[in-house]
């Protein structure tokens, strides 16, 4: 393991959220609360992730072979408790320690948790009180409550981690988060700003709330790309993944499929990663003759790595022969294998340049292709 762990809890039951199932599998925007939140601290750190008994299973299934399973307590520090012994001698040096009900933690906090962690034991996002606090009884005002000094805790909380595992195994009692476990046993907490938007889902409204955080953040990005490749012996060519029966064949470094070539340059447009020569480099003899899947696959995984699902793809084919309508069906849905998407998010479809230009003479083909990434 690397030098710093994070633990996400994620065993609650969430029974004031409602829902018919526990709030951190209920869907939001496409995918689960869960998978949001695992996204979301992936890139900082190997992810163990605490589950219920009962969701072994489907942990396995979701989250098998990117994040270590282990099965929650009875409360919430009981399951951090379980994590962080999981931990113990895996050379970790510090950890985070995230509610699996809170999707929203952006990189930017949980970067100051990990910086503020260089110079005190422990660190942990928080808000100041800002509304006028009070004690209240049978629906009435009892007493004003200073709010001086007083902050609303958030998650990830980050300590350095031969102090938390200790603080947790000397800890009698339950605690709300395990700021107040390190406090029990004497560390020193530093506040580090927290974020309004990453909010704890706890009850039904909070859900609304949360599709509404969503629909401010949401990344539309459309990329483009051209491609040519000139006629040469042969016969057949290869057209968005098909075998196409023709009097020449298509020259290129690889299996010269231009329709796939321009999506895959549309995917990393959108992406702003560059075109397809960064990736698979001409020069590079391994790509000699290689089958464009390859390409394809990698850019709708660069995709996929990044948070971005694919909207829609479209590919035009310019040229006067081979027929391309007859084939346009098995190659919409060839595309859309190779990128894990629905059939009816691609189009593939064929134009002639009324025999002008080169490839009205015959002497290639050419591809534009479109697509849009969408992250949400
Ligand atoms: N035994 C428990 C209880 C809670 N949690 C996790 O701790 C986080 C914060 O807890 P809370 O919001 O209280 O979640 P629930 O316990 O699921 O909610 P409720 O109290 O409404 O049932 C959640 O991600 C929850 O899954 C956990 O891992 N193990
Ligand atoms: C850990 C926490 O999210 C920090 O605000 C909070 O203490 C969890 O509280 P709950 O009682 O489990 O909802």
């Amino acid at each position: 393991m690397s030098q710093t762990a994070i633990i996400i809890v994620a065993a609650g039951r969430g029974t004031r959220a409602g829902g018919g199932e526990p709030k951190q599998w209920r869907m939001l925007g496409g995918q689960s609360v869960l998978a949001r939140t695992v996204r979301a601290f992936e890139p900082f750190g190997p992810v163990v992730l605490v589950l219920h008994p009962d969701d072994m299973a489907r942990g396995l299934a979701e989250f098998g072979g990117r994040t270590v399973l282990v099965a929650g307590g009875e409360s919430r520090k009981q399951s951090v408790r379980n994590a962080l012994e999981t931990l113990d001698e895996k050379q970790v040096s510090r950890v985070l320690i995230h509610d699996g009900a809170r999707p929203f933690a952006s990189a930017d906090l949980i970067r100051r948790v990990l910086t503020a962690l260089e110079g005190s034991p422990a660190a942990a996002p928080a808000l100041p009180v800002t509304d006028a606090l009070w004690r209240g009884e049978d629906g009435r005002v009892v007493a004003p409550v200073s709010r001086d000094g007083l902050y609303r805790a958030q998650t990830p909380q980050g300590f350095r981690f031969p102090q938390i595992l200790q603080a947790h195994r000397s800890h009698a009692g339950d605690a709300a988060d395990d700021v107040e476990v390190a406090l029990a046993a004497g560390l020193d907490v530093a506040i580090v700003r927290g974020e309004e938007d990453n909010i704890k889902l706890t009850w039904p409204e909070d859900f609304a709330r949360a599709e509404r955080i969503l629909e401010g953040r949401m990344d539309i990005r459309l990329g483009n790309g051209f491609d040519v490749h000139a006629f040469c012996e042969g016969d057949h060519v290869m057209l968005c993944g098909i075998r196409v029966p023709h009097d020449r064949g298509l020259a290129g470094h690889s299996d010269a499929d231009v329709g796939m070539h321009a999506l895959t340059d549309a995917i990393y447009g959108a992406l702003a990663a560059g075109d397809i020569g960064r990736h698979f480099p001409p020069s590079d003899p391994q790509w000699k003759g290689a089958a464009s899947h390859v390409f394809l696959s990698h850019a709708a995984e660069l995709a996929r790595t990044r948070g971005f699902s694919i909207g829609n793809a479209d590919v035009t084919l310019i040229c006067e022969r081979p027929k391309i309508g007859p084939h346009a069906i098995d190659m919409a849905r060839e595309l859309a294998r190779i990128m894990g998407v629905e059939a009816e998010r691609v189009s593939v479809k064929a134009t002639t340049s009324e025999r002008l230009g080169f490839t009205g003479r015959e002497e290639g083909i050419a591809a534009i292709a479109t697509a849009t990434l969408v992250k949400t």
